[in-house]
């Protein structure tokens, strides 16, 4: 997140960190959502390699052991079928992990809410992004978990000449454009919208412009999580429609 602050800990509470191991110790390299106890929401292009990855739920100082922390392993990793590793254009960057075992709700990790499906939401609605992603363009990541306020641009603006044109499709949904932005680290994580007094989960990151994070009317760009959602009714909802 380049710009924004370190956020009040345990303030987005289903933001989780995805680590893989390398060696003997393990690595932030994304966000995620947790979306059940047995299930996070991520992007596609975090996982399209094969890694053993943990998920560390209630983290703050992604460096020190604080005490909230529940880690999980990843029993199974769900890429969307039409994720084009080669094609972050072309949408569809969205995952789901299994969870080896059920996550504990408290105080530190709880379920972030899902959307209706297709709700679309208006220029300029309040929302932040948060992750431990780069705090600047080439800069290093951030031990504890940061947020920026980043409203909604609508896709018309977003899509339109000078701001990303044709490479933002309708099942996106960007926000910021300013000197605030997501950054690399914060992939697959929440873009967390406040939509009639709650917050929902309407994005997961997935690219910022390639010639810096917080460039000039390049909003950074996240997954529509309504463009998944098939059912609106809890009952039905298969967790993402694939
Ligand atoms: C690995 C990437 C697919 C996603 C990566 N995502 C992020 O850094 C994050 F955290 F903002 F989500 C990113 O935007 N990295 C920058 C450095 C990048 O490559 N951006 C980018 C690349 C291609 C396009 C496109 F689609 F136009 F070809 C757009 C942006």
């Amino acid at each position: 997140v380049v710009g924004g602050e370190v956020a009040r800990p345990n303030s987005w509470p289903w933001q989780i960190s995805l680590q893989y191991k390398s060696g003997s110790s393990f690595y932030h390299t994304c966000g995620g959502t947790l979306i059940r106890r047995g299930w996070v929401m991520t992007a596609a292009h975090c996982v399209d390699r094969s890694r053993t990855w943990r998920v560390v739920l209630g983290d703050h100082n992604i460096n020190s052991h604080e005490g909230r922390e529940q880690y999980m392993s990843v029993s199974r990793v769900y890429l969307h079928p039409n994720w084009n590793s080669n094609n972050v254009a072309g949408g569809w960057d969205i995952a789901l992990l299994r969870l080896s075992s059920d996550a504990t709700l408290n105080n530190y990790v709880q379920l972030g809410a899902l959307p209706p499906s297709g709700q679309v939401l208006p220029h300029n609605n309040p929302c932040y992004i948060s992750g431990w992603g780069r705090t600047q363009t080439g800069g290093q990541l951030s031990a504890q978990l940061k947020q920026a306020y980043l409203p909604v641009v609508d896709h018309k603006t977003c899509s339109s000449y000078g701001w990303w044109g044709s490479t933002v499709k309708n099942s996106m949904v960007c926000a910021g454009g300013g000197s605030e932005s997501g950054c690399q680290g914060d992939s697959g994580g929440p873009l967390n919208c406040s939509v009639g007094g709650k917050w929902v989960v309407h994005g997961v990151t997935s690219f910022v412009s390639s010639s810096g994070c917080n460039a000039y009317r390049k909003p950074t760009v996240f997954t529509r999580v309504s463009a998944y959602i098939i059912f609106t009714s809890w009952r039905l909802s298969p967790l993402i429609g694939f």
